[in-house]
């Protein structure tokens, strides 16, 4: 990935990211992520039916030192539990950051709010256009899901797909995989 210009006030535009907006340049190992995203998924977990969903996810810089970030989704599969195709399913919102890590390697950290009673931060590392959330904290309300941990994988897959991986820990059962997806970038 190119590093981009730099402006003399200190942010840049990626050369990477079509973005119109100045991406700041603490911002340049995410550059890639900006923009619109679209596509289909697969979710399931220890004791659930396997489902498949929509999703759209924007990553919007505007010149200050974190991404916007909105994650809708959709139910995709067969009318199930009174979900239709198109019926909404989770939302999450928040911001993307990066802060120089002790090695002088790029540290992404990542806050995320859930409408079901959930808050979490992750922090993780980005190389190249992979993205490993693996160190979480998560906060909950007393009627929230028992959700302890959750570890996620973002990527550029064949240069120009985002995809990625989540995992959780819930319900008192281990570690294990609830969702992938794979997007196709729909606007810079
Ligand atoms: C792309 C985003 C997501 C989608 C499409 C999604 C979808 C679903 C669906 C359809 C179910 C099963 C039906 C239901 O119980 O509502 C479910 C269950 C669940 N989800 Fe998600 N979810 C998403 C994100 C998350 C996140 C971020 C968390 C945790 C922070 C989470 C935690 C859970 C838990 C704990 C369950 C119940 C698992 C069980 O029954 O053992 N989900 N999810």
């Amino acid at each position: 990935m190119s590093a981009g210009k730099r402006s003399a006030a200190g942010s840049a535009r990626s050369d990477t990211a079509t973005s119109t907006v100045d991406l700041h340049a603490s911002l340049l190992p995410l550059a890639f992520l900006v923009g619109t995203w679209r596509g289909e998924g697969v979710g399931g977990y220890e004791g659930l039916d396997g489902f498949h969903y929509g999703q759209e996810i924007t990553f919007a810089a505007d010149g200050r030192p974190a991404l916007g970030y909105v994650s809708h989704t959709w139910w995709a599969d067969e009318p199930r539990d009174g979900r239709e195709p198109g019926s909404p399913l989770a939302t999450e919102t928040g911001f993307w950051r990066v802060q120089p890590g002790e090695d002088g390697k790029p540290v992404v950290e990542v806050m995320l709010a859930h409408p079901f009673g959930i808050a979490e931060i992750y922090v993780g590392t980005v190389t190249g256009t992979r993205i490993d959330l693996d160190h979480n904290v998560l906060i909950r309300t007393a009627t929230a899901r028992d959700v302890t941990r959750s570890v996620r994988l973002y990527g550029l897959v064949e240069g120009c797909d985002l995809a990625y991986a989540i995992d959780m820990e819930a319900e008192g059962k281990p570690m294990q995989s609830h969702l992938s997806a794979r997007l196709h970038r729909v606007s810079d």
